[in-house]
């Protein structure tokens, strides 16, 4: 498994996320934002977390207009494995990667604690370690967590089985009260239609050693390098 974790300037979870890929046994290639091509090779590419351009205009958005990202198109539209978390979901949906939008979290704060996370499916690249309908403990940070998108997109993402994560409380029942920034649904992460393109708001990477808190974040990249080996 070859992966390139893009920095874009802003970015600060890009090395967070590279340890992590690097845990679970792959090849991390750092790439940079103006950058026209991805490394041969690469299978999967990762936009990380962080405030990519202080967070101006709205999340992501100018980050989703870099060249690096004319690359992303195409590597996704051949089938290659595209993770974005938390700034790197907003970029993903930005870069029209994936469907809708991330605004202002409902309460209009900045939210940063332990959130339950349902996993919908574990059939696919992304969550093949985790049992269907495991409840994780991950962590969040966001000010713009809210996943919006139009009806016709939110019956097609439930009608083809495209949530990936749903907030929820430690039974893993999907309520208001668990749901920490007004998501439709409830929803916490999508998958494109192809479910090669994952986009997240919490942070998996951040949970990879017992030291630091828990390790319920290691499935998503195990499951990742699981399916293809370092080179
Ligand atoms: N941790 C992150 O990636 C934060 C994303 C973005 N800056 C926000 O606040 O919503």
């Amino acid at each position: 498994m070859r992966a390139a974790v893009i920095t874009f300037p802003g970015s600060n979870r890009n090395g967070d996320v590279a340890k992590a890929l690097r845990q679970a046994g792959a090849h991390v290639d750092h790439v940079w934002h103006g950058d026209h091509e991805l490394p041969a090779g690469t299978d999967l590419v990762v936009l990380p977390g962080g405030f990519s351009y202080g967070d101006y205009l709205r999340c992501g958005a100018i980050a989703g207009r870099a060249h690096i990202m004319d690359a992303t198109r195409a590597h996704a539209a051949r089938g290659g494995l595209v993770l974005g978390i938390c700034n790197g979901f907003q970029i993903a949906c930005e870069a029209g990667l994936l469907p809708g939008i991330l605004v202002r979290n409902a309460n209009l704060k900045f939210v940063c604690k332990r959130q339950h996370l349902k996993v919908e499916r574990n059939d696919t690249a992304f969550t093949s370690a985790y049992a269907k309908g495991q409840v994780i403990d991950v962590c969040i940070a966001h000010g713009e967590g809210n996943y919006i998108c139009d009806p016709e997109t939110l019956a097609r993402l439930e009608g083809e089985g495209l949530v990936a994560f749903r907030y929820c409380d430690a039974e893993g029942q999907i309520t208001a009260e668990a749901n920490p920034n007004g998501s439709l649904n409830g929803i916490a992460g999508i998958y494109s239609a192809g479910r090669n393109v994952l986009g997240l708001m919490p942070h998996p990477e951040n949970l990879i050693d017992g030291l630091v808190g828990g390790t319920d974040g290691r499935g998503m990249f195990e499951s990742l390098v699981g399916g293809k080996k370092a080179a």
